[in-house]
């Protein structure tokens, strides 16, 4: 059976980190007897470039006749005077509208051999990290109405509106406590109900779902407390349901905790079987061409891939324990290094997990 995967490069550090990946599902497809078609599209500023804008019909088409999409990165300096529409980042906006990925999931795993990347104290340490962010993806305030060019209190004013619908709340809700049912059985529900109308909706919406889920443990937090929390003690979480935006920041807060963020992947799903995966940062322009660059997180999210969208979870499994043993051996991309460590590039990093794939399966 061949696996038709639509690829998205993206911008900066985009197509060092998805090279190596499509070099890992290459090994996976040799090894298991798999065939992975791949087809390369345009999206973000590099698709601005060659065609005028951030998401072309061409890409929106190939990623919907395709089982999965694997995306880099989007965005950078070059196209950041561009107007809102235009960006880059809308290309990924519409994209996740466009497949109906409304569900984000962002696993924060700290690897017991990176303990000593986290800038947290060892004894916050001790009982590990595993968090699974459940970010809300299609909708809130990167969805809501905007506005520029209003009369504000004290000059020109815009806007931007935060809004959610009982059923965006539920789904995402029900994604949340079916994923914590095969976990440790508790969803932190993260809102700022004590400001927010949207969220006092939320908050109501998802009290309400979890009444289908007797089994789990509910808890509610307010955004700025679960920012210190996630600091405090990480250990408290399970499962995090959230908004768009809260979800972005808290999911890049949860990754400097697990390391770095380049070791965090994500994927978002819809109803049916087809996902994006993407790693949870962005193009990193400011290391963008230097060989710099952890590749892990993408590769990691080569392997949700391999879950997710194709059931293949021996493969998946492979592909994390690949990176648990070249880490273990003591090998670091510069974000994740600390005294006594292997210091190795994008592609040197990239090599040592393939060499890895089958003999750790
Ligand atoms: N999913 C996406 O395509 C996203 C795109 N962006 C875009 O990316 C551009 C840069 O945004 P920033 O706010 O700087 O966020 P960023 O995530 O690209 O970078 C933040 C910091 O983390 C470092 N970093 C990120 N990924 C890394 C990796 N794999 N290995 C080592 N270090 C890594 C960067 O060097 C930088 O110092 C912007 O244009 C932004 O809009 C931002 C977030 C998500
Ligand atoms: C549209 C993206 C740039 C938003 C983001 O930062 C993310 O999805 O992580
Ligand atoms: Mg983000």
């Amino acid at each position: 059976m061949i696996i038709n995967i639509a690829v998205i490069k993206g911008d900066g550090i985009g197509p060092e980190i998805i090279d190596g990946a499509i070099d890992v599902l290459k090994k996976v497809e040799e090894y298991y007897g798999h065939r992975f078609l791949f087809k390369e599209v345009l999206a973000g500023g590099s698709a601005i470039d060659v065609t005028g804008e951030p998401l072309p019909k061409e890409t929106i088409q190939v990623c919907k006749e395709c089982d999965a999409v694997l995306l880099g990165a989007v965005g950078g300096p070059k196209w950041d005077h561009l107007s809102g529409e235009l960006r880059p980042e809308k290309a990924l906006l519409s994209l996740r509208e466009e497949l109906g990925l409304y569900a984000n999931l962002r696993p924060a795993v700290l690897y017991e051999s990176l303990k000593g990347a986290s800038p947290l104290r060892d004894e916050l340490l001790s009982n590990g990290i595993d968090i699974c962010v459940v970010r809300e993806l299609t909708g809130g305030i990167y969805f809501g109405e905007k506005g520029r060019n209003q009369k504000g209190k004290l000059g020109e004013a815009a806007y931007d509106v935060e809004i959610y619908s009982v059923g965006e709340v539920e789904r995402i809700a029900k994604v949340a406590f079916e994923i914590a049912a095969k976990r440790k059985g508790k969803v932190t529900s993260i809102d700022k109900a004590n400001v927010l109308e949207s969220s006092r909706l939320w908050r109501s919406v998802v009290t309400n779902v979890a009444k289908q889920y007797v089994d789990i443990e509910l808890e509610h937090m307010y955004v700025d407390n679960a920012a210190m929390q996630l600091i405090r003690d990480p250990n408290q979480f399970d499962v995090i349901v959230t908004s768009n935006m809260f979800g972005d920041i808290l999911s890049d807060e949860a990754s400097m905790i697990t390391g770095s963020i380049g070791m965090l992947p994500s994927a978002s799903l819809g109803y049916g079987s087809k996902g994006m995966y993407e790693p949870i940062h962005g193009s990193a322009p400011d290391i963008s061409g230097k060989n710099i660059a952890n590749p892990i997180a993408t590769i990691l999210s080569a392997a949700m891939m391999l879950r997710h969208s194709f059931k293949l979870e021996e493969e998946a499994n492979s592909i994390e324990k690949a990176v648990e043993a070249v880490l273990r051996e003591g090998y670091r991309t510069a974000d994740i290094t600390s005294a006594g460590m292997k210091l190795v590039g994008t592609k040197e990093m990239t090599k040592l997990i393939i060499n890895k794939l089958g003999v750790m399966s």
